[in-house]
């Protein structure tokens, strides 16, 4: 089949032609696509994919206590397999590996570092809804070997990110730097093609994404921000908001692209050893680079997350990103709730329109 769009291979060489020191990264980013569509062939397959073998019966744990679902250490090898032999990366950290992994000593070394969490949301996978794998490249300019302290380089020195998603179709999103593309997968032909040129994310937006269950556990500014939202039209943003939670960050980063939105999972006091739920290298930053590249805004709440110095490999963080306004909106309550000029939430039954104000009884 002839596409007059282009392909991910004919993309990367029109968008890093003007970087002859790049030129190894588009080799990279298509061993990543390799890697994208075999994850692709074996999450559609699901319990097929085990049939007849021994499904793993003993569950293994990862280095956040997380136990590990066969499909989470498969996709693991599959990244590391596509990945190694090419003497583009110099070293790979995953989700799934404590420490870094070395690339074999008979494999030439090249001179990247590749991040990624090759299967996120995989609590959706027995569920049959999307999953995705998410992927983050830093430079390594130097023969001697990475240690871990050469990946702990801020967000904004990132030279590629992307994610994969695993849904009715499967796509690739991906940014180099100038700005955020996506691209489907033709499983006939096992091309990605580009579809979706130059995304960008509206600056407002009423739809936002949150755990709620957590939500006795939040600080104040984002119970503040989600309570107006659930307050709609009777409340201040006198307009009403819509609600997603698909527990899967690839898949409701995805939504945000396409339509726009705010997704957060903020600092909270539920595991007081834990900043926050997502680790910063390989979901947060990628993640917060594509939103950015796309018009968007990523945060901690507190400040930009591409700017974080990361301290160790598999490090927490808050995570606030999406619509520049509406992330905008949550670091400005975030502020007001430091120096303590924020606007305490009230309940919307005693909200200024409510006949329950407690001046009107
Ligand atoms: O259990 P919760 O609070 O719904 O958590 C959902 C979050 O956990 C994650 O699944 C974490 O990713 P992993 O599946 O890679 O551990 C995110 O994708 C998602 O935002
Ligand atoms: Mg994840
Ligand atoms: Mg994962």
């Amino acid at each position: 089949m002839f596409y007059q769009r282009p392909t991910l291979s004919k993309f990367l060489i029109e968008h890093l032609r003007g970087a002859p020191s790049e030129q190894d990264l588009s080799a990279l980013l298509v061993d990543v696509a390799a890697a994208v569509k075999t994850i692709a062939a074996v999450v559609a397959k699901g319990q097929l994919h085990f049939r007849g073998e021994a499904a793993p019966d003993r569950a293994t744990v990862n280095v956040h206590g997380e136990v590990q679902k066969p499909l989470d250490v498969l996709t693991n090898e599959i990244v590391l397999r596509h990945c190694e032999w090419g003497g583009l990366v110099a070293g790979m950290v995953s989700e799934e590996l404590d420490e870094p992994y070395p690339i074999p000593a008979d494999h030439r070394r090249g001179r990247y570092l590749l991040v990624f969490d090759p299967l996120d949301g995989s609590s959706n996978i027995d569920v049959n809804v999307s999953v995705g794998s998410i992927f983050s490249v830093l430079r390594h300019d130097t023969e001697a070997p990475p240690g871990p302290r050469d990946y702990l380089q801020p967000g904004h020195r990132q030279i590629a990110a992307g994610y994969a998603i695993y849904g009715p179709t499967t796509m690739l999103v991906l940014t180099v730097g100038n700005g955020t593309h996506g691209f489907t997968l033709d499983r006939e032909i096992g091309n990605f093609i580009l579809t979706h040129p130059d995304l960008r994310i509206p600056s407002e937006t009423s739809e936002f994404a949150i755990n709620t269950s957590n939500e006795r556990f939040w600080e104040p500014p984002v119970q503040r921000y989600v309570g107006e939202c659930k307050e709609g039209r009777s409340g201040i943003r006198e307009r009403d908001f819509n609600m997603r939670w698909i527990a899967s960050m690839v898949a409701e980063v995805h939504r945000i692209l396409m339509r726009g939105g705010v997704f957060m999972y903020p600092r909270d006091t539920k595991d007081p050893k834990k900043p926050g739920r997502l680790r910063l290298l390989y979901e947060a930053n990628p993640m917060a680079l594509l939103v950015e590249q796309a018009g968007g805004r990523g945060s901690t709440g507190r400040g930009p997350l591409l700017d974080v110095q990361p301290e160790s490999i598999h490090q927490r963080i808050p995570v606030v990103l999406g619509s520049h306004e509406e992330v905008e909106r949550i670091e400005r309550y975030h502020r007001e709730f430091e120096d303590g000029t924020d606007r305490p939430f009230v309940s919307p039954l005693f909200n200024e329109r409510s006949l329950f104000r407690p001046e009107a009884l």
